[in-house]
Formats: C-alpha cells, structure tokens, sequence
C-alpha cells in the first residue's frame, strides 16, 4: 500500500484501534479487584529529563539512561512522574491562583466563558456534572464529578487559524498565567516527542530521526483543560469523580494538586486492579495515550485511568495538557497523513494506519451523541 513504509510488511490483516473495547475490558477486570485503598500506591518511575531540556550540559551517556529509564516505563504501564522539565515554578503557580480564583466565582461569571464547540475540540467552561465518561463507554455511572475550562493556543502559527480562547474579564491577570503556562507546555511537549521517538527508534530498532513523531503530528496542537474537583469529605466507595479510560492523543502531560489519580494495571498474579499514582511535588504525571500506543505497535501501554473520591476538604485542581487534538480550522482532509505502526524487523502491525484527525473524528462521532446532554 503506497502509504506503508518499509517498516511494516503490510499483510493487510490490521485491525481498528477500538478504545471502548480495551478500555471496558480492562474495567471489567478491575472493578471486581481488591480496592486500591488496599493496595500499594502504583510503581510510577521518577525520571529526571533535564539532560534533554538542557541539552548542552548533558553527555550522551546521560540521555541513554533517560532514554531507557522512559522505554521501561512505556512498556510496563506508560506513567511517569517527570522532573528536570524545566517549567518555572512560579508559572505553575500564577497558572493555579488563576484557575483557583475562576473555579471560585459565582457561577453566573464563569457562565462568561462557557464553552462553544471548536472543530473536533471544546474550549471554555463546562458546568460541573455535564460531561460523562460514563456514558461515553456506555457504562453506568455518575456524570463527571469536575467542573472544566479548556484552552488552545493562544496565537496562530506559521499564519493558520487554530480557534480562539475565552478568558474571564473578570480575573486581572489570568490570560498571562494561561499563556505562559500553554507555551511551557508546548516546549515540554516537543522534548517529549523527541524521547519517545529515541524509545520507539531503540524498542523497535528502527532507525527514527529524532523528529519522526513531531513530523507525524504537525500541525495539530495540544489543549489543555483545566479540572476542579470540589472538596468531598465523605467519599463514597462507588463513585469515581472521572471516569476510567484511556486518553486519546499520543500521550498527556498532567499537573494536579492532590492525589485522586489511579491506573489500572496488573498484579503479579496477572489481574487487573486499581492503583493509586502518587503525586509528586513539582514533578508532570506524564502517560501514554492511545495514538501512540497503536503507532508503537501495542509496544508502548495506553493506560485505563480514572479519578477516585479521595476524603478531603480541599478542592482538587488538576490540568491535563492533551498533546495533539487541536486541529488547524483550515485543514483540508487531503492533507490528512496516516502513521504507520512501527515494527520490528520482521514483526506484522497490529492496526491500520492512523491518522490523528481520523481517530478523534471517530471518537467524537461515536460518543458525543451519548456524552455531552
Ligand atoms: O484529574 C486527573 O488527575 C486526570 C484527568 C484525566 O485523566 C483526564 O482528564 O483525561
Ligand atoms: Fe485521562
């Protein structure tokens, strides 16, 4: 087939990548597991990366260790919690006072900046209770116990129209705080991008350059939604706030305030069950999400999450940026590139090639007639 590449020997034999199944086998699983409240919290690698963002300190021997250190995580269960990333600290916090004094206004201000639907992607506010993962996988359950706001990028690039934010006019200083911290996390993810593509070029022995994965993915951008969840002392056992699933771009980067985040992963007997993923000061949660699970060839592990009720009387902020579902409003479906799955010498692809725009616009279809009302 013209689009396939030497690296896969194309046998035809190649399978949709189906979210909603994998995810709700892993659900199954899970849930008539030991809760993770009686497990340990999950073995989540701390890897410190800076020999990437400051390339010019760091020796080659230095970037193998991270290289590898990123590798296992990708194959066990594909979190971790990265340090070294050289986001300023006082730009995590001017992003989280700002979000924290939006959340606390009265909600007929915030009603100000509601979303409005943006090509394959929502920016804005969205109410508490109006989003439900649940009900995205077909699954019973509560709607999604978070309030949100979501933001693109804030300029165009290179001249093409990407959509525009809401910012609140009734905050001084948030745009500032949002864009800075959006651009932070556009320079991280490109860092990301060119590890994951060392692991992937070393996993498979295929000899990636080291943008592959940022040509693969151009010109889409990353967007981030910002989530509160409001202060529960008295958490009941079934009830999640959020959902389990997996996420849908090639990985996400997360910034969150307190714990709540679980994975599901196996035990060593094998089984499916929850885990908590300990939160680490000043550190990213970054995962594996499903592009790049499937353009790995199922090598790296897109990982079914969920947030649990956690007893506190604090509020919970957590901001995930998703890298890549962020379309340019311009974009002509012919200009639309399928990735091949990558594979080992001699190894068959396990999906057919996929292309970013397709996998979100089937996502979408299948699920907003469900999940939005
Ligand atoms: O709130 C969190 O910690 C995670 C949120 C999440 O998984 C998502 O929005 O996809
Ligand atoms: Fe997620």
């Amino acid at each position: 087939m013209s689009h396939q590449s030497n690296m896969v020997s194309g046998h035809g034999a190649e399978e949709v990548y189906d979210q909603k199944q994998k995810v709700n086998a892993a659900v199954a699983e899970a849930d008539v597991g030991p809760p993770s409240s009686s497990s340990p919290p999950a073995a989540v690698p701390d890897i410190d990366i800076s020999c990437f963002v400051f390339p010019e300190k760091a020796s080659e021997k230095d970037r193998e260790k991270v290289i590898c250190q990123v590798l296992a995580a990708c194959t066990d269960f594909g979190f971790m919690n990265v340090v070294g990333h050289g986001v300023p600290q006082p730009i995590i916090g001017g992003l989280l006072a700002a979000l924290s004094e939006f959340f606390k206004s009265p909600v007929e201000q915030k009603d100000t900046c509601m979303s409005s639907s943006q090509h394959l992607t929502n920016r804005g506010y969205i109410h508490y209770k109006v989003e439900s993962v649940n009900a995205f996988f077909d699954r019973h359950g509560p709607r999604d116990l978070r309030e949100s706001f979501s933001f693109g990028p804030a300029d165009h690039q290179n001249g093409r129209p990407y959509g525009t934010n809401t910012y609140p006019d009734f905050i001084p200083n948030f745009r500032p705080c949002i864009d800075a911290y959006y651009a932070e996390m556009e320079r991280l993810e490109k860092v990301m991008l060119e590890i994951f593509t060392l692991a992937l070029a070393r996993a498979s022995r295929q000899p990636l350059g080291p943008g592959y994965l940022q040509q693969q993915i151009q010109p889409n951008r990353g967007l981030m939604k910002a989530g509160w969840y409001p202060a529960c002392e008295e958490p009941s056992a079934e009830d999640v706030h959020l959902g389990a699933h997996s996420d849908w771009g090639p990985f996400t980067i997360l910034l969150t305030t307190a714990p709540g985040l679980e994975v599901c992963v196996k035990s060593e007997e094998g089984v499916a069950q929850w885990r908590s993923v300990p939160v680490i000061p000043g550190a990213f949660t970054i995962n594996v999400a499903d592009q790049l699970a499937c353009w790995s060839n199922d090598r790296f592990v897109s990982c079914v999450h969920r947030v649990a009720h956690i007893a506190s009387n604090q509020p919970r902020i957590s901001v995930p940026y998703f890298s890549t579902q962020i379309l340019p409003l311009d974009f002509v479906e012919t200009a639309d590139k399928k990735v091949v799955c990558i594979c080992a010498p001699g190894e068959r692809p396990k999906y057919e090639p996929l292309s970013v725009r397709g996998y979100l616009k089937r996502n979408w279809e299948m699920y907003s007639p469900k999940g939005g009302g």
